[in-house]
């Protein structure tokens, strides 16, 4: 996959950096990386679809929506409990930080993990757009495997949500999987079993880790218990 680089995107990125859309079509880019509205987004270079970018704030997942209604969410419910006084929720696999929104929402604090570049930026300029605290949501680009082994303040959660196969059925949801599907593909069955024993050794409370409904578990590992949705469930690893 080749991606094309806008004038404007922060400095650093892996890609090709392109002149423009035309320039992106002629190097062969699949996808360019760009400014869209003042947000870093992603799309297909000549393509009718609209450009994917962080966001945080509107539709269902903005961080802002209110502790009651967000508390029905399964996700929050296979978090568990909130500790009185505030507890630490790591996303492992944060993505496009739609889950942490839901977490963060919930009163929970959380640290998001991404170790792909061009997401790890585009999930920082979401959060900027926001206007998030970084004592709600802090951003930090990093293996999740190596940072949880070495993590010393242990986090009441942790939460995993890795790559799998096309999952969902909407063209919107499909389009949106493809494009970051290129970006991170999805991983071995080591990285995978890594990732969860890490995480196993790293949550003081529970592991959460999200499948499509009818994926197998991850790793091979059987969960405490799960809570089913209508095409994901989420599998909860009690570890303490
Ligand atoms: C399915 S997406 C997560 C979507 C996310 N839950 C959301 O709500 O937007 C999986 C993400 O996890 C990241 N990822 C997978 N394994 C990782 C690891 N070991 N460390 C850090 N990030 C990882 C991938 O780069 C990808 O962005």
């Amino acid at each position: 996959m080749l991606l094309g680089l806008l004038p404007g995107v922060p400095a650093g990125l892996p890609g090709t950096p392109v002149a423009d859309e035309q320039a992106a079509l002629a190097a062969g880019c699949s996808l360019v990386l760009g400014v869209r509205d003042d947000a870093l987004s992603l799309w297909r270079p000549g393509g009718p679809e609209a450009p994917l970018r962080v966001d945080l704030t509107f539709g269902r997942t903005g961080y802002r929506v209110a502790p009651e209604r967000v508390r029905h969410e399964k996700l929050v419910r296979a978090a568990g409990a909130l500790p009185e006084g505030g507890g630490t929720v790591i996303d492992a696999t944060a993505g496009l930080g739609r889950d942490a929104a839901i977490l963060a929402a919930a009163g929970w604090q959380v640290i998001l993990l991404e170790r792909q570049p061009v997401l790890h930026a585009m999930l920082a300029d979401g959060l900027r757009r926001a206007g998030v605290p970084a004592g709600r949501m802090a951003l930090v680009q990093a293996d999740a495997t190596g940072w949880l082994a070495t993590a010393t303040e242990k986090p009441e959660v942790v939460y995993l949500d890795p790559m799998f196969p096309q999952r969902e059925k909407s063209a919107a949801v499909k389009k949106e999987l493809a494009w970051v599907q290129q970006l991170a593909p999805v991983d071995s069955s080591e990285g995978e079993a890594g990732l969860l024993a890490a995480a196993l050794a790293c949550a003081r409370k529970r592991v959460v880790v999200k499948r499509p409904l009818r994926a197998p578990v991850l790793a091979g590992r059987t969960p405490s218990h799960q809570l089913t949705g209508k095409t994901v469930r989420f599998d909860v690893y009690v570890t303490g």
